[in-house]
């Protein structure tokens, strides 16, 4: 599946929806048994939320958002398919959380592709499903610091603390993904995904409990006019970078 709506590919509420009706289809399609997931555009991943659905919006479409990002997280989470990110660019925030709720992450060996959860960097904070996310797979030490300081890593430090699996030469990215899906294609599909639930349903669990406890907070932290400010100032910055 290559992700595509450009220019950065960030999670736009109609991004997250294609998502999502994409995956129930593959999900349904007996013939399909793994999914790589990568960009259309080298160079980006995914940028991660689209701010702009976060920016000048009112409350009902905050939660409309928020609610299909949950969707989406739920569904690839929870995917009984096997699926490696082949994570040919930049990486930040959403993109990163996109990876990590992969079965295997390859990252493309360019300093450039930088991978981490900077939400601190946009004076927002990761919510519990996102931190529950990257604390299974780096551990709570390194995602504690990772997630304060806003660390977006570069390959070798991604690989160094565990953010991906394995980092290759770029011409090598869509070849290793590949042979990574056969070697977890091997493994009998019951036994695997039956596995896959037992491993990841706590961390489930503890987001459908709070389903509608977290769009609340989501609404009423982005509707703070702090939090408006310090997201409008960061796209100025986004924007001023170019000039
Ligand atoms: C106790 C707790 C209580 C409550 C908590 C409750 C809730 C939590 C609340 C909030 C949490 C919300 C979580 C958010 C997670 C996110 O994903 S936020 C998004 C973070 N993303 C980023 O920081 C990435 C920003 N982008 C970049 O760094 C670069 O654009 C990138 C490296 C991806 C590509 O660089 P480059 O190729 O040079 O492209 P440009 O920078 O020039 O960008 C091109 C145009 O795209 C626009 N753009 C970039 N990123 C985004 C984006 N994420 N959303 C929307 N638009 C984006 C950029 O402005 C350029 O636009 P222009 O052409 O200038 O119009």
């Amino acid at each position: 599946m290559k992700l595509k709506n450009p220019p950065v590919n960030s999670l736009s509420l109609e991004m997250l929806t294609e998502l999502v009706i994409n995956l129930e289809k593959l999900e349904n399609d007996k013939a399909v048994r793994g999914l790589v997931l990568t960009s259309e555009y080298p160079g980006i991943f995914s940028a991660g939320l689209d701010l702009m659905e976060m920016c000048g919006r009112n409350p009902a479409h905050y939660a409309e958002y928020w609610k299909a990002l949950q969707e989406f997280w739920l569904k690839l989470y929870q995917s009984s398919l096997v699926v490696v990110a082949a994570i040919n660019g930049a990486s930040p925030a959403g993109g990163c959380l996109m990876s990590l709720i992969c079965d295997y992450r390859i990252l493309a060996d360019n300093p450039k592709y930088t991978i981490g959860l900077n939400e601190t960097l946009l004076g927002i904070v990761a919510p519990f499903w996102f931190k529950d996310t990257m604390v299974n797979t780096i551990g709570h030490r390194a995602s504690e610091r990772a997630l304060q300081l806003g660390l977006l890593f570069p390959p070798a430090e991604a690989l160094q603390v565990g953010l991906v699996d394995q980092v290759v030469p770029e011409d090598k990215l869509q070849s290793t993904a590949l042979s990574v899906m056969a070697q977890w294609l091997a493994i009998p599909d019951h036994a695997r995904q039956l596995t896959k639930t037992m491993m990841r349903k706590p961390t489930v669990d503890h987001l459908v409990k709070q389903r509608d406890a977290d769009i609340q907070n989501f609404v009423s932290f982005v509707s703070r006019d702090s939090i408006q400010k310090s997201l409008q100032m960061y796209l100025q910055k986004l924007r001023q970078k170019k000039s």
